[in-house]
């Protein structure tokens, strides 16, 4: 039977390159794009059929930040396919970035500018907004309408013959101080993103707990710092231009491989002979903290299901 693999976030960026790294591990699969633009999904299907031209690829229109349409999507995949092997959970926002150079300044100054640099901790803020589910948008894409997604997709995903795989694209600049679960949604602080990585490692963790035993399995990637429309929305390419040397060497530090553990994070990296491999690190997760996030996440999908199921079979 075909594997199928269904990436988030597939236009561009790690998504795209991810799609296309698949095919060329394995041209058999069944890759699903889930874009919220239907043109960049033709496009980008296009495109890695240009590469891979026996491929099977297809596409599925997905908002992760309009929970109808996630909905929507997931009626549609569950018409479409009986299983689903591995769901890569890609889309991802940082809205208006803004950078406190005088944070890096003293980071310089008191020694802690290498971890500023790898996970821009203190050094980054954003600012959120509402979305038209009068929920923060950056926790419902890069988490919610994820979670909501998976969780309408269960049966195609549990109590199946073969495993399925969750991969979450985390990032090394989750930060448990920037998460709270009396503000899980991050409306009152500027780290939003931060905050929201960091509720993607507490889900993927109890994701784990509870599934495990179904079949399904989740793991939490980071892959590096990556030039996309994310960072270039972050300093102007010109500028990343200029800094990437600088930057490359300083994300050349501290790389080591291991095996895949729920409680750890997954770091792509790149030796400095060009070979690429993953380094695991330890994920910041309180087991309690996270069980009590996940109760949370469970209350609002009753909201959501509630509020759309005109939308729900
Ligand atoms: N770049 C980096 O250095 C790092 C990135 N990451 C994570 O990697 C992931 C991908 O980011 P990256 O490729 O860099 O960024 P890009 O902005 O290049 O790509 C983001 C992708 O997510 C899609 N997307 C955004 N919002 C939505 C939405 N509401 N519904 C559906 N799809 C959406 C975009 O679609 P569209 O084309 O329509 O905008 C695009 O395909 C994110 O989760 C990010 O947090 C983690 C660590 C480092
Ligand atoms: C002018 C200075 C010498 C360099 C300033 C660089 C900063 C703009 C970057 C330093 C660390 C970077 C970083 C990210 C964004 C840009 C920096 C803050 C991320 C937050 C991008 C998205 C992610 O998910 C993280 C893994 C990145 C962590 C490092």
């Amino acid at each position: 039977m075909e594997r199928v693999v269904l990436v988030t976030g597939a236009s561009g960026g790690v998504g795209l390159a991810l799609c296309r790294r698949l095919l060329g591990e394995d041209g058999r699969i069944h890759l699903c794009l889930a874009c919220r633009n239907a043109q960049k999904a033709e496009a980008t299907r296009d495109l890695v059929l240009q590469e891979y031209p026996a491929a099977q690829v297809s596409t599925v229109e997905v908002d992760l930040g309009n929970l109808a349409s996630v909905l929507r999507a997931a009626q549609e995949l569950r018409c479409r396919f009986q299983h689903l092997d591995f769901v890569y959970l890609n889309a991802g926002i940082m809205p208006n970035p803004h950078v406190n150079f005088k944070a890096l300044w003293k980071g310089l100054l008191t020694g802690r500018l290498l971890h500023m640099l790898t996970t821009a901790e203190g050094v980054m803020t954003q600012t959120d907004r509402l979305n038209g589910d009068g929920l923060q948008e950056v926790f419902t894409t890069n988490l919610f309408g994820h979670f909501i997604l998976i969780r309408q997709l269960e049966s195609l995903l549990c109590g199946n013959e073969k495993p399925s795989r969750l991969i979450w694209t985390s990032s090394s600049n989750a930060r448990e101080s920037a998460f709270s679960l009396s503000d899980y949604q991050h409306a009152k602080g500027q780290e939003s993103y931060s905050s929201s990585k960091y509720a993607t490692d507490l889900t993927s963790v109890v994701l784990n707990r509870k599934f495990n035993k179904q079949g399904l399995y989740s793991s939490v990637v980071c892959p590096g710092l990556v030039m996309s429309n994310m960072t270039f929305k972050i300093l102007p390419v010109f500028l990343w231009v200029l800094l990437m040397p600088i930057m490359f060497l300083v994300w050349l530090f501290k790389q080591k491989p291991e095996y895949l553990d729920p409680l750890v994070k997954y770091h792509s990296c790149t030796s400095g002979l060009g070979k690429n491999f993953v380094e695991p690190r330890k994920l910041d997760v309180d087991e309690e903290t996270a069980e009590k996030f996940y109760q949370k996440l469970l209350e609002l999908e009753g909201q959501t299901l509630e509020k759309y199921g005109d939308l729900l079979d």
